[in-house]
């Protein structure tokens, strides 16, 4: 092995590991593992050590590894990840955004076919190399942003060809740049106009979409939106089993305005439940028993002014809370990680261990990565770093202070 391909990184005024914490429940931040004055050891986009960067120093410079020294006071934490996105879509809602805030509701607006389904249109006229051009973009802004790993979700197609055009767009801007992204079949986001109900449509979903999405290895997660204006519980039930059969990992729309999503995936095992702005105990209770992981999204909040989900409730009851932007264009066009999930802590008393759980290894877990989200041995060398020496000052400037250096498995994509 060449130990040319070894890297150190460092000094760090403090490295924020985030090892060895729980998957559920509260955290305190005295909780949170930090090494001071530490380095990191990568190798082939994965971390060696991290150690006291004095010890891994000699070491460095007596195998002739490569140095990057971090000149200026700085606090290393794992990349973020997002875990729930539709950042593949054509076209702008600020016309329904401008009706929301003169009064009419996000129900209201999609029940007289704008709303989702206006994005469907637009997203239909759309070729697959101008989705791609869209979704390079806010990946890029994304990735400046701190963001390493994002789930994508299709839905905007609502039949066989432009669902597959936007699997394919999110597949290949994957392999174009450097975030990650982890695709999803929400297929199941609406009721397109050609159907006249929404089991009929799942069906044709089940038997047409599906198996080719597999085909292609476009997609190993499939999502539905529960609620009144899209689709029932007993119709999710019977797709979902059937997508589970057919070998997809599971994940759920659920508790938006209303309740019973989130028995359909607690009744499926479901990876995760997100949303959950109107979730209680019942629901809470649900989840936990099945192990499913409580996604919350706080941007569709400030975009829809409405609630948060009660994330304080649900890590005291013991969930795995994690938090992503749900980046769309009619609910939450802003897409700011770390800013919305500054506000949801501040409004919900999250500690800012929670916070930071919410948005590394909760985030892996509810994607079922099991390789990033923390900084030890073995996992990706996705890591971000901001400029000050104390990682409490990230969430008090509530999204303001941005990452300054960025690594995506090692390699360096801000500086
Ligand atoms: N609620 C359903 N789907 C998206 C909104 C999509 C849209 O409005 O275009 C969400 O997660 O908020």
């Amino acid at each position: 092995m060449s130990t040319a391909s070894f890297l150190l990184i460092g000094p760090f005024t403090q490295v924020v590991t985030m090892a060895d914490l729980p998957l559920t429940g509260p955290l305190l931040d005295e909780a949170l593992p930090i090494e001071e004055q530490a380095g990191v050891l990568v190798q082939n986009g994965k971390i060696v050590r991290v150690d006291a960067f004095a010890y891994l120093l000699p070491e460095a410079e007596a195998n002739g590894y490569a140095i990057q020294w971090i000149e200026e006071p700085m606090v290393l934490l794992p990349g973020l990840i997002d875990a729930h996105t539709h950042l593949c879509y054509a076209g702008s809602r600020a016309k329904d955004y401008a009706l929301r805030i003169a009064g009419k509701s996000y129900l209201e607006i999609a029940r007289s076919g704008g709303g989702i389904l206006d994005t469907v249109r637009k997203t239909r006229k759309a070729s697959q190399a101008e989705l791609e051009q869209s979704l390079l973009q806010r990946c890029q802004r994304h990735l400046q942003e701190g963001v390493t790993t994002c789930e994508v979700k299709s839905g905007y197609g609502l039949n066989l060809e432009d669902e597959l055009k936007m699997l394919r767009a999110i597949q290949n801007v994957s392999q174009q740049q450097p975030l990650e992204l982890v695709p999803t079949c929400l297929a199941a986001h609406m009721v397109p106009p050609e159907f006249e109900d929404g089991a009929t449509y799942l069906k044709h979903v089940l038997k047409v979409l599906l198996p080719q999405v597999k085909a292609e290895g476009l997609a190993n997660r499939v999502d539905i939106f529960i609620e009144d204006t899209a689709f029932d519980e007993a119709d999710a039930l019977r797709y979902l089993k059937d997508a589970q059969e057919l070998g997809f990992d599971i994940t759920v729309h659920a508790d938006q305005f209303s309740t019973g999503g989130t028995e359909v995936a607690a009744h499926v095992h479901a990876a995760s439940a997100d949303h959950l702005e109107a979730s209680g105990e019942e629901e809470i209770h649900l989840m936990k028993k099945a192990g499913v992981v409580a996604t919350v999204l706080p941007g569709a909040s400030v975009g829809l002014g409405m609630h948060y989900a009660p994330a304080r409730k649900m890590l005291d009851a013991g969930l795995c809370v994690a938090i992503a932007t749900d980046w769309n264009p009619g609910s939450a066009p802003m897409g700011d990680l770390l800013l919305q999930s500054a506000l949801l802590g501040a409004a919900q008393k999250l500690t800012m261990a929670e916070t930071w759980a919410g948005i590394t290894y909760r985030a892996a877990h509810a994607l079922r990565l099991t390789d990033r989200g923390t900084l030890v041995t073995g996992q990706l060398a996705d890591m971000i770093a901001f400029n000050t020496d104390d990682y409490r000052e990230i969430l008090y400037m509530q999204g303001k202070l941005k990452p300054s250096v960025v690594w995506k498995r090692g390699d360096l994509i801000k500086n």
